[in-house]
């Protein structure tokens, strides 16, 4: 290694620092003013004023909690940047740190076997020294085909590494690689590489084959037993991959990364703290064999894009400066599912494009569930490092395994020699380690490991870290490292949605609050941006149904909210409008958006805060008050092409759970009633233009409104296909709409 070149480059956003800065500063400002404006009005005699105290209350009380939405979100505007790597600079293979891939799999049937084998593969194809590789592939369906699709593509495998690093190939994942343009084979065009190339992609077929055929039988079983139980109740299963059977490869014997299958033990008696819960038996069955430093974390649903993540990653955590105070290197989330217009948001622009690279300023991004080359020994308590432990403490915390408490020294190395007779004994250890009773008593979840206190184990976690001191960095280079799976219909999204609300206001609400949790440990900015996201379901949803309502009522009943257009003051709400809408237009504009991006981003965050945010926020309130158990369903992998063809169209699936619907059709219903009806009680009972001026900020907020909700009056309305808003729906959302017309009539007054 060259000692004068550094190994990475951090670049300062200067530009947008500036920007960001200045607009912070004037629209504070703006908000000063308002406050300014309504707590004036408090002020006035009871005998002056015209208008009811209580709209105007609530009002300022949204008008508050967006605001503070707004305040916290500001941090991440602070100080982006965004890093570049030369892994070309790393020292030789043989000093390379050994890194486990861990890969959590749940359920056959959501999750299509060949994509999770596919995921596998890429991760064993990644450019790194073989033997320092290892990958650990959980299922938490306990199922027959997920065993059986890793022994196929350990198999298939055997002849992909060796083709992929022959020839370069840069696209790791075989489907993606079959399936893509075909221009990826370096500058190999000669005969060799398209008979190699034919010969593997045949392999690839039969593998293909041979697992969706498999996968299908099980979905009949599995359904015709109306329930997997199976994946509820059965012991730990554990196998090293390795397959020499078949004699026609045992004579060319390809090297390759160690694959290992675990499947913890499941009791319905024990909670099994879903993908945290599968994490940590990893890291404790890994401990048994290659006991690596580094891990990286892959969903089953992301596969690596690209081989040389693990070599850009080492660029930091291999950095003498920064490596120890590094917990984990963050990829972002890309997905190749994403169609031009993303309807609904998910490929999550703003927190991968935009918030990370702000977090990165301060001292890290968030853990973002998976994607990350993570510090093993980070997830230990800070104490079980420290000299003189006494054995009895440790095991308190990490549980009676003596050969796991071996393993937490830093430079054990397991003896894990496959067919052994000491690894045998190894791969009982890693049994019990993989037991659902082993945890008991212990610290994990709580002090050490991934995080049990909520679904977002990714988030708190990380926040945990962070807490501890520990620092990340965010690498997004122009090439997606990992690609996945989005959800693209409506349903699907708005159920994550709402488990990932309930898990924000979760902690928001629990003793991992940011405000408090955070603050001494923190930097302010840091503390600003975690409150951001745990609060943001609760600060968009209660505003967002304000809004959507309130000022409709009022103009339903002819109560002003709003100066008149003539008053100066009604400049203050016109700069606020204008100045976020323009802040958002440059942020989307900067990233390679389009004007469309930036008006379906409006609409779906509308969409959100008045459904999955409300039902999240809520589901977290029940959890809290012990009226609800936690639950943490796979989403969805399986494509549907009809529902795929909408997303890719830009066309809105209604068919969702009437939840998901009727609020949007009872708002839509309420705002139509409430301009028409204001519309015609100005014109009917005043004759002087007073009342028009008075009015003009309802009414625009209601026609905004619409406007930018037009795919839901098309749904209701207009659209007579089968993804159109069910009449039901629209007939229930009326009778809603009629109770809130007349209750909130008689409410506001
Ligand atoms: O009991 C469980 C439930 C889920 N999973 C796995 O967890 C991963 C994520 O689940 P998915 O259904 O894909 O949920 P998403 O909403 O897409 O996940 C997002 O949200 C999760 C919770 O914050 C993060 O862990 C993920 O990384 C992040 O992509 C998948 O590989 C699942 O197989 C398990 O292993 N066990
Ligand atoms: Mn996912």
């Amino acid at each position: 290694m060259d000692k004068t070149l550094p190994l990475h480059l951090c670049h300062v956003h200067n530009f947008s620092i500036i920007i960001n800065r200045s607009y912070a500063i004037l629209h504070s400002i703006a908000i000063a003013f308002l406050i300014y404006y309504r707590v004036s009005f408090l002020f006035q005699e009871t005998k002056n004023r015209t208008i009811p105290t209580l709209p105007w209350l609530l009002i300022f009380t949204f008008e508050l909690l967006l605001s503070l939405a707004w305040l916290l979100r500001q941090a991440y505007g602070w100080r982006p940047v965004s890093r570049t790597v030369f892994p070309e600079r790393l020292p030789g293979d043989d000093i390379l740190p050994a890194i486990d891939v861990f890969i959590c799999t749940a359920d056959p049937s959501k999750e299509p076997t060949v994509e999770v084998m596919n995921t596998v593969i890429s991760a064993m194809a990644l450019d790194y020294p073989l033997e320092k590789l290892h990958v650990y592939l959980s299922d938490d369906g306990g199922s027959d085909v997920t065993l059986l699709g890793a022994k196929e593509a350990w198999n298939f495998a055997r002849s992909w590494i060796p083709f992929c690093r022959r020839y370069g190939i840069k696209t790791s994942c075989p489907e993606a690689y079959f399936s893509g343009p075909g221009d990826d084979h370096g500058d190999f065009q000669c005969s060799e590489f398209k008979a190699e190339w034919r010969k593997i992609e045949k392999k690839y077929e039969t593998f293909r084959e041979r697992v969706t055929r498999a996968r299908g039988e099980h979905c009949k079983v599995a359904e015709a037993a109306a329930a997997t139980t199976n994946s509820r109740d059965h012991p730990a299963v554990i196998k090293v991959i390795q397959d020499y059977s078949n004699e026609e490869l045992q004579e060319d014997q390809v090297e390759m990364p160690l694959l290992v299958y675990v499947s913890r033990e499941k009791r319905p008696s024990h909670h099994h703290n879903f993908k945290a819960g599968a994490l940590n038996v990893l890291l404790r069955v890994s401990a048994m064999m290659s006991n690596s430093p580094y891990i990286l974390v892959l969903d089953c649903d992301m596969y690596c894009n690209d081989p040389t993540s693990a070599r850009q990653a080492m660029c930091y955590h291999f950095d003498p400066e920064i490596s120890p105070s590094l917990a984990f290197v963050q990829f972002p989330q890309t997905f190749r599912n994403i169609s031009e217009d993303d309807i609904y948001d998910s490929q999550i622009r703003s927190l991968f494009k935009i918030h990370w690279h702000g977090l990165d300023g301060l001292r890290g991004p968030f853990l973002s569930g998976t994607n990350f080359y993570l510090k093993r020994a980070a997830l230990w308590d800070s104490f079980s490092t420290q000299e003189g432990i006494d054995l009895a403490a440790l095991k308190r915390s990490f549980g009676p395994s003596n050969e796991f408490i071996k393993a937490l020294g830093q430079d054990y190395k397991p003896t894990f020699i496959n067919d052994g007779e000491s690894s045998s004994m190894l791969l009982e250890e890693a049994k019990v380690l993989a037991s659902s009773s082993y945890e008991n008593q212990t610290t994990w979840g709580t002090k050490v490991g991934f995080m049990y206190f909520c679904v977002l184990e990714d988030y708190l976690t990380g926040f945990v870290l962070h807490r501890k001191g520990w620092k990340s960095v965010y690498l997004n280079p122009p090439r997606p490292q990992f690609l996945g799976t989005s959800t693209t219909n409506f349903n699907d999204r708005s159920i994550q949605w709402t488990r990932c609300a309930s898990g924000l206001v979760e902690v928001a609400i629990s003793r991992f609050c940011p405000l408090i949790y955070g603050p001494l440990r923190l930097s302010l900015l840091q503390t600003m941006c975690y409150a951001e996201l745990a609060f943001l379901p609760l600060l968009s949803c209660l505003p967002l149904w304000g809004f959507a309502l309130i000022p409709q009522l009022c103009l339903l009943n002819g109560i002003p909210l709003y100066p008149e257009v003539s008053d100066p003051n009604f400049s203050i709400f016109l700069f606020i409008f204008v100045s976020s809408l323009s802040k958002s237009l440059y942020e989307i504009l900067i990233t390679g958006g389009r004007i469309r991006t930036w008006k379906n981003e409006w609409r779906i965050w509308m969409i959100k805060a008045v459904t999955c945010l409300s039902y999240g926020s809520l589901d977290a309130v029940l959890l809290k008050l012990g009226m609800r158990e936690a639950s943490f369903l796979p989403t969805n992998k399986v494509t549907d092409y009809e529902q795929f063809k909408l997303y890719e169209m830009g066309v809105f699936d209604f068919r969702a759970a009437t939840m998901f619907l009727a609020p949007l059709a009872t708002i839509i219903q309420v705002n139509v009633a409430s301009i028409v009806g204001g519309v015609v009680r100005i014109m009917v009972m005043e004759d002087n233009g007073d009342q028009w001026k008075k009015m003009v900020g309802q009414i625009f907020l209601s026609f905004y409104i619409l406007i930018t909700n037009y795919a839901v009056i098309e749904g209701m309305i207009i659209r007579k296909d089968k993804a159109s808003i069910p009449s039901s729906v629209t007939l229930l959302s009326a009778v809603f709409s009629v109770i809130i017309l007349s209750l909130g009539s008689s409410i506001l007054y």
